[in-house]
């Protein structure tokens, strides 16, 4: 399995966007984030460097001789080149999307830095209108929170029309809880898990509020329910810390 702790030089720089009092703007995935990201998605998701290197494992064992590998919201490409390394020699694609520019420009530069003779097709489009066929592994790692819940099914529909039987989608997100106990106690501790991280409270709680409108988690009912209307069936959770959980959604063979 491939080390994927390192993708490249720009991965060192500090988060410190929260750092200091600041008047309330809605979170946006800028240049600044761009340059931040590596540190500013390790130290704030749990599980994300656990995450990463099995979305490889997840791709070697689905991927079909002579399809199509999709990343949806492929930011710098941790995901992607996680995708990349376990694709099979033979006649399969990649493609990463995102409508950031500064994350695609950033992108190009760590899948150049990765030495792997697969090419990566990048582009900076909205995962919406993007075009999607003879998919086998489709990823959205922390991305589908980020679209519009009215347009999630539209999404999902699309990409489970798009993949072959067997196929799978990797979906990773933020969820939110049924119960207020259960809520309260797991944003305690993945705030505890950021502290832990050195992230103060002044960070937490800013970043909190500017990701209110922007971040828009779903509970895992909600998730399983709206995965079998697009057409996949067999939705598993395959990896969990806190409100942060990873699924597997199979196209019946
Ligand atoms: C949390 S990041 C994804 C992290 C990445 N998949 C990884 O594993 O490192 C979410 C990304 O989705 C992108 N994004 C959000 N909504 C999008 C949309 N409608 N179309 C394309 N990209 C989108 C953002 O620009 C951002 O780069
Ligand atoms: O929920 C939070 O507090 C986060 O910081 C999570 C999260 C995410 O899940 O994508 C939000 C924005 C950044 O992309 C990095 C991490």
């Amino acid at each position: 399995m491939t080390d994927h702790r390192k993708p490249g030089k720009p991965a060192q720089a500090l988060d410190t966007l929260y750092a200091s009092d600041q008047p309330r703007q809605d979170f946006r995935f800028d240049a600044s984030v761009a340059r931040v990201f590596p540190d500013m998605i390790r130290r704030s998701v749990p599980g994300y460097t656990t995450i990463i290197p099995m979305i490889e494992v997840i791709t070697e064992q689905y991927m079909q001789p002579g399809s199509h590998g999709y990343d949806l919201g492929c930011s710098l490409g941790a995901s992607t080149l996680a995708m990349r390394h376990g694709m099979p020699d033979s006649g399969c694609t990649l493609v990463g999307v995102d409508n950031s520019d500064a994350m695609i420009e950033r992108c190009e530069h760590f899948i150049a830095l990765d030495d792997h003779p697969l090419p990566v097709e990048l582009r900076c489009e909205d995962i919406l209108d993007t075009a999607i066929e003879n998919a086998s592994v489709t990823t959205l790692n922390f991305t589908l929170q980020f679209v519009d819940p009215d347009r999630r099914l539209e999404l999902l529909s699309r990409i489970a029309n798009a993949t072959r039987p067997g196929g799978v989608l990797i979906l990773s997100e933020k969820i939110r809880f049924e119960s207020d106990a259960e809520q309260a106690t797991q944003t305690l501790l993945h705030h505890e898990f950021k502290r832990a991280n050195g992230y103060s409270g002044l960070e937490i709680s800013q970043k909190r509020s500017a990701l209110e409108q922007v971040l828009i988690p779903e509970t895992l009912a909600e998730h399983r329910k709206r995965l079998e209307q697009a057409g996949f069936h067999n939705v598993m959770v395959w990896y969990q810390c806190f409100n942060f959980i990873s699924m597997l959604a199979f196209k019946p063979a």
